[in-house]
């Protein structure tokens, strides 16, 4: 039964789920003037919210989900904080049922799209907007301005739009770190591409460090230095930057450099996963992405690692300081060119599902979400949103003249940096299946043909020609003799 709202309905939005991610952000709300519900499943959380944040703005905490719903003006915006999954039908059940036509439901977690595809159709039957919002900067991000990515209905951005625009980061330029990117599970969708793509730059991150750790044969804290440096050039980006710190923590403990006592073994909660596994359904190569989601589960293989550690590898004999700075430099060209290709994976991405799906996702205006607030927030988002700006149909950000350029020129120390990795029998994925990436795009002729070919023999799978239209067949077990097929 949808309930009545009472006369003191004072809160222009609610928050249910007040752990970090929730909690923070209804501060956030409240810190910008709006009246905020606040409903958690376990009550003594939100009192703890209110008992220690009550002074930073109005907060209404509610005990009950009835009491929560009649706290909300109409129509009333519910933002949805708990686990994804079950937990999260859960309380959408939960909540639609005591909602009207024209209320919205965000849910800011980290919801697989297909979800978000789903709860969306549920709801819009009953006349409820679902919001499927990506909310991307931690729980820092979620307090001081993050990146938002709503999907949804128009209408539901109207409602929400300036709501969330206040409290989302803001870019250089001022514009707010938050657009409507398009219907039903778009938002979803592109906060799932965004954390692939921080799974590639913090692989090739992590490689750079490698490289620099066990070629160059620099100390953590001068690595630190390094990135630091690098963080005022191309890469000057929030992963570059806390490398540099963590890099150059001692662990209090030992006295020894942090990043040494750490465990080196990557944990992951999906989201690369899901953008690894959703860019095979939609056929779209994203290669870097991929090689970093496997790097984190090799990392973690301990069992097959053990079994590997006498495996024979190349002599490393260490580089004249000279070489090594010159080392150095090469890296962050490698490190650049390869981030330029994990971007345009992204990219094709997002490009590709917005087609498959009608969502018609400005290309341009994702990047530009994406300069504050986030997890990949760097300058180099401004450019992007730039060459989306100067061409909507760009096939890929390597088309773009200044992004071929900047990796034409690093090409020959990028090579450098992958010989010289295999020659030394460091591992790096993430440099190397850009590089082929790279390599593949621009060929001529690629060996794919032989494939073709091979599938025709074994399988009668039939292959195209370069000179004539149709589909062909070979008759490879008789006088191999060809025939048209189509
Ligand atoms: N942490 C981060 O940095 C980021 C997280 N996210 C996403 O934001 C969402 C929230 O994350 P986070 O703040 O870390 O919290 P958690 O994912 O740890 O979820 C805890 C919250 O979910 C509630 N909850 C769990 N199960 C249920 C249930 N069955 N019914 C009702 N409530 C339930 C808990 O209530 P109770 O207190 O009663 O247990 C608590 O409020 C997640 O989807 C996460 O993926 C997105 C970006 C960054
Ligand atoms: O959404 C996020 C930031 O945008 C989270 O930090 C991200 O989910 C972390 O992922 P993982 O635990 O898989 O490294």
């Amino acid at each position: 039964m949808p309930s009545t709202p009472s006369p003191e309905a004072t809160a222009q939005i609610g928050v249910t789920g007040l752990a970090v991610m929730g909690s923070n952000l209804a501060r956030n709300f409240a810190r910008h003037g709006h009246t905020v519900a606040l409903h958690n499943r376990t009550y003594a959380k939100t009192e703890a919210l209110v008992g220690e944040h009550g002074h930073e703005g109005d907060f209404v905490p509610a005990e009950s989900a009835e009491e929560f719903v009649a706290a909300l003006q109409k129509p009333r915006r519910i933002v949805v904080m708990v686990k994804a999954g079950a937990p999260t039908d859960a309380v959408i059940d939960e909540f639609a049922a005591l909602l009207e036509p024209g209320d919205v439901i965000i849910d800011g977690g980290n919801a697989h799209f297909a979800d978000t595809r789903r709860r969306e159709k549920a709801l819009r039957d009953k006349g409820i907007h679902f919001v499927g919002a990506g909310i991307s900067g931690g729980e820092e991000g979620a307090l001081h301005g993050p990146s938002i990515m709503p999907g949804g209905s128009e209408e539901s951005y109207n409602s929400l739009g300036p709501l969330l625009e206040s409290i989302a980061a803001k870019a250089k330029d001022g514009t707010p770190c938050c657009t409507h990117i398009g219907p039903d599970g778009a938002g979803h969708f592109v906060k799932m591409v965004h954390n692939g793509i921080e799974y590639a730059d913090m692989q090739l991150i992590a490689e750079a460090y490698d490289l620099l750790r066990n070629v160059a044969g620099y100390e953590p804290a001068r690595i630190a230095e390094t990135f630091r440096t690098w963080n005022t050039g191309r890469l000057d980006s929030y992963l570059i930057e806390i490398t540099a710190e963590v890099l150059s923590h001692t662990d209090a403990t030992t006295g020894r450099p942090f990043v040494d006592v750490v465990a080196d073994e990557a944990e992951q909660k999906g989201t690369g996963r899901w953008t690894v596994q959703t860019a095979l359904d939609l056929g779209v190569p994203v290669s870097g992405i991929a090689e970093a989601v496997f790097a984190r589960s090799l990392s973690g293989h301990g069992d097959l690692r053990r079994a590997a550690r006498e495996l024979p590898g190349p002599g490393r004999e260490s580089l004249s300081p000279q070489a090594a700075e010159e080392f150095a430099a090469r890296v962050e060209e490698a490190l650049y060119a390869s981030k330029v290709v994990s971007y345009a994976q992204g990219w094709n991405m997002i490009a590709a599902a917005s087609a498959e799906y009608g969502w018609d996702i400005d290309l341009g205006g994702v990047a530009a979400i994406w300069r504050g607030g986030c997890i990949i927030r760097a300058a180099f988002l401004d450019r992007i949103r730039a060459a989306f700006a100067a061409d909507p149909q760009l096939p890929t950000l390597l088309a773009d003249k200044g992004f071929a350029d900047e990796v034409g020129r690093a090409q020959d120390s990028w090579r450098t940096v992958v010989t010289t990795a295999v020659g030394r029998g460091v591992p790096t994925p993430g440099f190397s299946a850009a590089l082929a990436y790279y390599d593949a795009l621009r060929a001529e002729r690629l060996p794919a043909a032989l494939t073709q070919g091979q599938r025709d023999f074994f399988g009668a799978h039939t292959y195209r020609r370069t000179d004539r239209e149709g589909s062909f067949h070979t008759l490879w077990g008789g006088d191999r003799s060809e025939e048209k097929t189509g």
